[in-house]
């Protein structure tokens, strides 16, 4: 059984409530109908009733056996709003505006849907960029307890097997951090280790890359890769981890022979932690493309429970896909 499938299976045991807050999205639409069908989650839309049941017939979705939530017509909204007056109460937002967010912006709706144990998780991002689904998951759920940092990770599946382990390869972060510090890659590299263990069971092997293998090159931004690598020794974590190396020398068994011989990782590495944004979002997108692997995510890390992210040009199967991907995360 392949990644998707298995994990499709999980989700089925858990039949969790997933949250699908862009229902204005025909692939939402034909999603919810795959979702529905293949039993891996129960389904909630945000929005009118009426337009929703119109756009699904447009399209031919057939999403009978979802829950549609309309924020103006919901019984609960000033418990939601409360909430949200409370959580900002920092950054002094009046109960006027959180009464605005709440009642138009179906993101931040939804989350509080998944604060307040009304669902499980939610899945947003095919019709909004990357940056407004984080700021509701961020400002709304927070951080899991103890946890600073969230970041993200895609599964890279790719066709040949040859990477990775059998073609499995998690490339972190692509989607959060624009230009992490050390502590926030060692947070990262920690985040996705743990990713991969729980929803891949992979025995995690993650390569600290940069432009440069064990000081081949010298340049400050070597360095800090270098002491994210110092940071995660100082953690004596649980998983092996090497730094700082080029891609070459992480996924190439001989070209990590030779430019770090002795190490545990170089050549054989599952997780690829990139040393800023730049580089993972670029990298995930021209493997997708160049070696047409699939790119289940991006999968949100260090959240007090599950929100996941979409690309915009994501397809109906990847929406589909990260449903019962955020179904399993949930513990
Ligand atoms: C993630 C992101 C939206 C956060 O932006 P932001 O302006 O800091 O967001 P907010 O102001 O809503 O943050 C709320 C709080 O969360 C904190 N926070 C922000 N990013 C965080 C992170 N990665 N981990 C933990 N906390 C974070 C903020 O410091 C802030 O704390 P405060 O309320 O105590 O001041 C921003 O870093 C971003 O746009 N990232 C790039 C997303 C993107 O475009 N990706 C490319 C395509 S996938
Ligand atoms: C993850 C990502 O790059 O999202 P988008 O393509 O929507 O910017």
């Amino acid at each position: 059984m392949g990644l998707i499938e298995t994990i499709k299976e999980k989700a089925k045991l858990k039949l969790r409530t997933i949250v699908l807050p862009e229902p204005e999205d025909e692939r939402v639409l034909k999603a919810t109908e795959q979702v529905l069908k293949d039993k891996t989650a129960n389904v909630v839309l945000i929005g009118n009733a009426d337009t929703i049941k119109a756009d699904a017939a447009k399209h031919g979705a057939n999403i009978d056996g979802a829950t549609i939530v309309d924020p103006k017509k919901f019984d609960n909204i000033n418990k939601y709003i409360d909430e949200l007056v409370e959580l900002r109460k920092n950054k002094n937002l009046s109960r006027d505006e959180a009464t605005e967010i709440m009642l138009n912006e179906p993101r931040f709706f939804g989350c509080m849907m998944v604060r307040l144990g009304d669902a499980d998780g939610l899945v947003a991002g095919s019709n909004s960029p990357t940056a407004d689904v984080l700021k509701a998951a961020i400002q709304v759920i927070k951080t899991a307890p103890g946890i600073n940092t969230v970041s993200s990770t895609f599964i890279m599946e790719t066709a040949d097997g040859k990477f990775g382990d059998n073609g499995l390869i998690l490339f972190a972060d692509c989607a959060v951090i624009p230009e992490p510090n050390a502590e926030q890659l060692a947070d990262i590299a920690c985040a996705t280790a743990a990713t991969a263990a729980s929803v891949v069971g992979l025995d995690p092997r993650v390569a600290m890359l940069s432009f440069s293998t064990k000081g081949s090159a010298a340049h400050p931004l070597v360095d800090k890769v270098q002491f994210a690598c110092d940071i995660l020794n100082e953690r004596n974590v649980n998983f092996s981890f090497d730094g700082e190396l080029q891609a070459d020398a992480a996924i190439v068994e001989s070209i990590g022979a030779k430019k770090a011989p002795g190490s545990k990782v170089a050549g054989k590495a599952n997780i690829l932690v990139f040393p800023d944004l730049q580089s993972g979002n670029i990298g995930y997108k021209l493997v997708q493309r160049f070696a047409g692997a699939e790119a289940h995510g991006p999968i949100v890390q260090g959240l007090n429970k599950p929100v996941n992210d979409l690309s915009r040009g994501c397809s109906v199967e990847d929406i589909a896909n990260l449903v019962a991907i955020t179904a399993t995360q949930i513990k």
